[in-house]
């Protein structure tokens, strides 16, 4: 038997067979479910209520009743708690039930009795007896007080106001309804239902007596208000999400997990399958990634053609693809589809690109690689497609070990083919230069800013042993994709930046990153993982002992269409509003959450001014890849879309540096460029070719100064911009930065500026 407690629904199945006739007390607090009532248990029982129009979810009978005589009765929240038996019954458990003969609710006193009658009554009624009334009954100065009371905390109610979403009253409007009911009721209250509401007080039992009244009084008076909701909540439903994709629903697909840790052939394994393939795609969650199996792929012989929002590569006779997941065509037919790291359908900004592959691919075999994070979702996904679900399950090639005594605070314990992760990019420049000054490694840098080549370039020196590069300082941008010779990774840190605060390093993303160490293919034969200071040692231990966190939620993010339909239903608001009301008002299933868009509205917020552009150009602006932290590149997206409203070509309007960098201002200078004509292509991809003419130009500038960064990396000697004269500029370029400026701002990141401390320290 298993216990669940219910919320505001509750289903109910008397186990008493003699229980001939009931009365519900306080069953206003939800929604009783129609199944409920099998007559031939119980003789003499009579819901009486109402239908109340309500989403589909809640098909189900509104009670507020009880019948008179009774045997039983249920007080407070007897269905908080529901046993369920082994034939999928429900059951009330006996606790919540008591027997009472006398049948005066167990209240013992006959004035409370006549507010429990008022609290039985059917709301219609009451209602009705309300509206009816010419006057408002003479109360107390203690009753008007206690009501305005119960009234104030009505209006401010989180259950009310999401109750009333039942009966299309939106949050925005609730407000206003319940100021306009309370003064309703103010006007015509009469004496029992006040000494009722009196009775319980300012409480939740009382905000669940008025809350039917209060849907009587909403139906009656604000239809229109209802109907516009209705119209708008139905133009902002996500849910059954599968059902976006009909012709993927008609396909009986075959999906194979492939589930495991880190370097455990996961996508080895699915690759073959692509490969072998009379047509394929591979939806990667990185360009890196997707580079790297275009050339794989191609090297192997497999004619494959590669397309990322900035690059299309067409293979000439190339049946396969490799695209990042954003790319994905949900029209065009495969054979076999892979899904790298679909564990990222949870990813808080992203996921909705997974979900949307997994979901709509029209491919007769998918084979999805993760970690074992979605497991259960993608099984639920599977059974809601109505998809077969093979799974794989993998074990890591090489065993993963931590080596305990740490490095005890010296970098001058770095070894070759080690790789010391930071998560701001200061921190980088600021290991390497350690490293190198008083080693005499040469160290190799991978950062998010960095583009795909250059990160691909440092990776390849790094794996080279026959070159002096042989450490890597890293950031979490390593975690992913890339294949790296590494014997060791040392945490520099296990705390980071999230964009708001400082706080520690998810597990996952520590066993992530923990488990590039030991490569299959790698001369070593076990992978290392320790920290830099022995105080995170534990930290380490905790994460990677910890088994992967179950996800119960994966991301959904509305077509342009659906965007569209709902912005007709709330015409002349501005682009970043549409998708705040978007947000408030979409309605979504248990496993689907709406993934973020604080970075769309930014840019939704900065084109506002830009006159000429339409709803379908803003919302493709927007998904443009910028660094909204960066001002200059946010600048050059406001100079295109400005062009493109004008009608004119859209100009690329940057120099060319003619050297690589001597200074780190310089190498931001690269890193800002770089984005600027990654953004550039992107564009040029997204709208139509004429109107972003130099793509070609922009390609061949992007390709140069990934150049000069990776010559200006292998140079770079200097340190970080001073954390005083420049901060500002350095903690505009990207989130890790903004971590090192808290740092050394606020007290509570005293372990960070005791690292740095102890580093200067103990290297000789
Ligand atoms: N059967 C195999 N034969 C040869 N090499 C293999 C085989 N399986 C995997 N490898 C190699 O082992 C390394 C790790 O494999 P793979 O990238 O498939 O792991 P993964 O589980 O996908 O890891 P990650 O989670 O890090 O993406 C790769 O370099 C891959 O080429
Ligand atoms: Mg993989």
């Amino acid at each position: 038997m298993a216990i669940r407690p219910a919320r505001n629904l509750f289903y109910l199945y008397l186990s008493k067979n003699n229980v001939s006739k009931l009365r519900f007390l306080s069953v206003s607090s939800g929604f009783l479910h129609t199944h409920f009532a099998e007559p031939k248990k119980i003789q003499d029982f009579d819901v009486y209520g109402h239908r109340i129009p309500t989403p589909p979810q809640f098909s189900s009978l509104w009670c507020n009743q009880w019948k008179k005589l009774n045997l039983f009765h249920f007080y407070g929240h007897p269905f908080s708690t529901v046993v369920e038996n082994g034939d999928n019954e429900l059951e009330v458990c006996d606790v919540d039930v008591e027997e009472n003969e006398c049948g005066d609710g167990g209240f013992g006193s006959e004035k409370r009795l006549n507010f429990v009658q008022i609290a039985s009554r059917d709301p219609v009624e009451i209602y009705r007896e309300l509206r009816d009334a010419t006057k408002c009954e003479k109360q107390t100065r203690a009753d008007w007080d206690t009501l305005i009371e119960i009234f104030r905390c009505f209006a401010k109610s989180g259950w009310a106001s999401n109750q009333a979403l039942a009966v299309y009253i939106g949050a925005s409007f609730f407000p206003t309804a319940a100021q306009k009911f309370r003064n309703f009721f103010f006007r015509k209250c009469k004496v029992d239902v006040v000494k009722y509401l009196v009775s319980l007080g300012p409480c939740i039992e009382a905000e669940k007596f008025l809350f039917p009244i209060f849907v009587e009084f909403c139906l009656e008076e604000f239809p229109d208000e209802i109907k516009n909701f209705r119209k708008m909540v139905e133009s902002a439903d996500l849910t059954k999400p599968h059902s976006w994709f009909p012709f993927a629903r008609a396909m009986k697909r075959k999906i194979i997990y492939h589930c495991g840790p880190t370097n455990s052939g996961k996508t080895y394994n699915a690759l073959q399958s692509f490969m072998e393939a009379k047509k394929g795609i591979y939806c990667s969650p990185l360009r890196l990634l997707a580079m790297e199996v275009f050339d794989k792929v191609n090297g192997l012989g497999v004619y494959c053609s590669l397309l990322t929002g900035q690059e299309k590569k067409h293979v000439p006779f190339s049946n396969h693809i490799a695209c990042t997941v954003e790319m994905v065509s949900t029209d065009e037919m495969y054979d076999v589809a892979v899904i790298d790291e679909i564990q990222m359908m949870a990813d808080t900004h992203r996921g909705y690109a997974w979900t949307r592959a997994l979901l709509g691919l029209k491919a007769d075999e998918i084979h999805v690689c993760g970690d074992p994070s979605v497991l259960n979702i993608v099984r639920k996904v599977c059974s809601e497609t109505g998809d077969e679900l093979v799974e794989q399950h993998y074990e890591r090639f090489k065993p993963l070990v931590v080596e305990a005594k740490t490095l005890l605070g010296d970098l001058t314990k770095v070894k070759s083919g080690d790789c010391v992760v930071a998560f701001s990019r200061r921190e980088i420049f600021e290991v390497k230069l350690a490293i190198e000054k008083h080693s005499n490694h040469r160290c190799c840098v991978i950062y998010g800013a960095l583009p795909p080549e250059t990160r691909r370039q440092q990776a390849t020196l790094f794996n080279d042993p026959n070159n002096e590069f042989d450490v890597l300082v890293a950031s979490d941008a390593v975690g992913m994709g890339l294949n790296l010779n590494i014997r060791r990774i040392i945490f520099y840190t296990l705390s980071k930046y999230n964009g708001d605060r400082i706080v520690p390093v998810p597990a996952s993303q520590v066993k992530q990153i923990a488990g590039r160490a030991g490569r299959r293919g790698s001369r070593y034969p076990e992978g290392l993982a320790t920290t830099l200071q022995l105080e995170d040692l534990d930290y380490l231990i905790e994460c990677l002992k910890k088994p992967f966190e179950e996800v119960n939620k994966v991301g959904l993010f509305p077509f342009y269409e659906q965007v569209e339909l709902f912005a007709g239903q709330i015409p002349n608001s501005t682009f970043a509003e549409l998708l705040d009301r978007f947000g408030e008002n979409c309605r979504l299933d248990g496993s689907y959450f709406l993934c973020q868009y604080n970075h769309i509205k930014k840019i939704a917020n900065m084109l506002e001014k830009v006159q000429g552009l339409s709803l379908e150009d803003r919302f493709n602006f927007c998904f443009a890849p910028v660094n909204i932290r960066d001002p200059k590149a946010m600048y050059h997206l406001l100079k295109f879309a400005s062009s493109y409203a004008q009608a004119l070509p859209v100009n690329i309007a940057m120099g060319m540096p003619n050297c690589s960098a001597r200074n780190d201002s310089e190498l931001l200078d690269l890193e800002t460029k770089h984005q600027v004509l990654s953004m550039y292509m992107w564009l040029s991809n997204h709208f139509e070719g004429e109107k972003f003419p130099y793509f070609k130009k922009a390609e061949a500038m992007a390709t140069g100064i990934a150049e000069l960064l990776g010559e200006s990396l292998a140079n770079a000697r200097w340190k970080p911009e001073s954390r005083n004269g420049k901060q500002q500029k350095v903690v505009k370029k990207d989130q890790g930065e903004t971590k090192e400026q808290l740092c050394l701002n606020t007290s509570n990141h005293r372990r960070l500026q005791h690292d740095t401390a102890s580093l200067a320290l103990r290297v000789p």
